[in-house]
């Protein structure tokens, strides 16, 4: 398959709503997931994450609306593991097979050919234990042959969640990599993940839920600038004489512990030329960019369904 065929797998997430009894898990959900890119899918705890990737994969029903891949129904896929992989519950394969066992078990059910298997092994790094039954493996291996079965119909698009979950960290470095790979090769790539961080070190772009809503759909840059104000770090030898300066110019820096000055709202491009022009000498200079786990907390503090009942940031250790 050439990168042709992956251009226009998008997923499409319409109206969506799914309840169980009382709980509206997911609630009147739009939002598009396109080609080309790795977009992080976010929410607190209860958010209804694994209530819309469950429903994308034909695993539950919804109660209204509907979830797309490529304009069908996963139930309408006639191949669907060549059409979209995922990794959902990594614990989920036979213990008592193999790895290769298990993958070519789902080679045949699905008409992939058999080489596919050596291949994922091989990248997955598993080519050295895929004679061994699964349950000896321990939790980052299974994440591993999750993400192999996933890849072994060379699906246009990929669904993972939490795929970090229990690797270690060249097994981190192994799965943000192939992201990213996957999506330079025009494939629709989904991943679900609590960490921020590796979030950051993914996404392009983001889909955040918050109690079955949709609280954005935007690029991961523009979430974290939207949320987060800038700000400069700077240290110098004449702090008062700066101070003023800045003072003047709408600027309040701040200092910190360790005689460091802040400045909120400036960037460096602010700050530089105005103590060049007055010849202050500047020892140190830098933006200090907003990360995606502050705009998150930001945004999500009052979305967690089963958040603690105070503030983030106060919270003890
Ligand atoms: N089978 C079910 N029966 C009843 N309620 C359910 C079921 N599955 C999910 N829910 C409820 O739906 C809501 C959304 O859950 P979901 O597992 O989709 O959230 P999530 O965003 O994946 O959370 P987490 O980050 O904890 O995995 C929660 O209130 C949950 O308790």
């Amino acid at each position: 398959m050439d990168g042709d065929a992956w251009g226009m797998t998008r997923i499409d997430v319409q109206e969506l709503r799914k309840e169980y009894g009382t709980t509206r898990a997911v609630d009147r959900l739009t939002f598009a997931v396109e080609p080309g890119r790795v977009t992080g899918f976010l929410g607190p705890n209860g958010a209804g994450k694994s209530t819309t990737l469950r429903i994308l994969l034909g695993l539950d029903r919804p109660t209204s609306g509907t979830a797309l891949i490529g304009g069908r129904r996963y139930a309408d896929l006639t191949e669907p593991l060549r059409e979209v992989g995922a990794l959902l519950d990594a614990q989920a394969a036979h213990g008592s097979r193999t790895a290769r066992s298990h993958l070519l078990a789902l080679a045949a059910s699905n008409r992939i050919p058999v080489r596919r298997v050596a291949e994922v092994l091989e990248e997955a790094g598993l080519a050295g234990v895929a004679g061994r039954r699964i349950r000896t493996f321990s939790l980052g291996m299974r994440q591993r042959l999750g993400i192999a079965a996933a890849l072994l119909g060379n699906p246009a698009v990929v669904i993972l969640d939490e795929p970090s979950n229990g690797l270690d960290p060249e097994g981190i470095i192994w799965t943000r990599e192939l992201m990213r790979s996957l999506a330079r090769e025009g494939r629709t790539v989904l991943v679900s993940s609590h960490l921020m961080n590796e979030t950051a070190s993914f996404a392009d772009h983001l889909v955040v839920l918050g109690r079955g809503r949709l609280l954005a759909d935007t690029p991961m840059q523009d979430f974290i600038d939207s949320r987060i104000r800038p700000r400069v770090r700077l240290r110098t030898t004449e702090g008062a004489r700066l101070r003023t300066l800045l003072l003047g110019k709408g600027f309040d820096p701040v200092q910190e512990e360790g005689g460091r000055w802040t400045v909120e709202g400036a960037r460096v491009d602010d700050i530089g030329p105005i103590a060049a022009r007055e010849g202050i000498p500047i020892l140190e200079l830098a933006n200090e960019e907003g990360t995606l786990e502050q705009a998150y907390l930001d945004l999500t503090a009052d979305q967690a369904e089963y958040a603690s009942s105070r503030p983030p940031q106060t919270q003890e250790a």
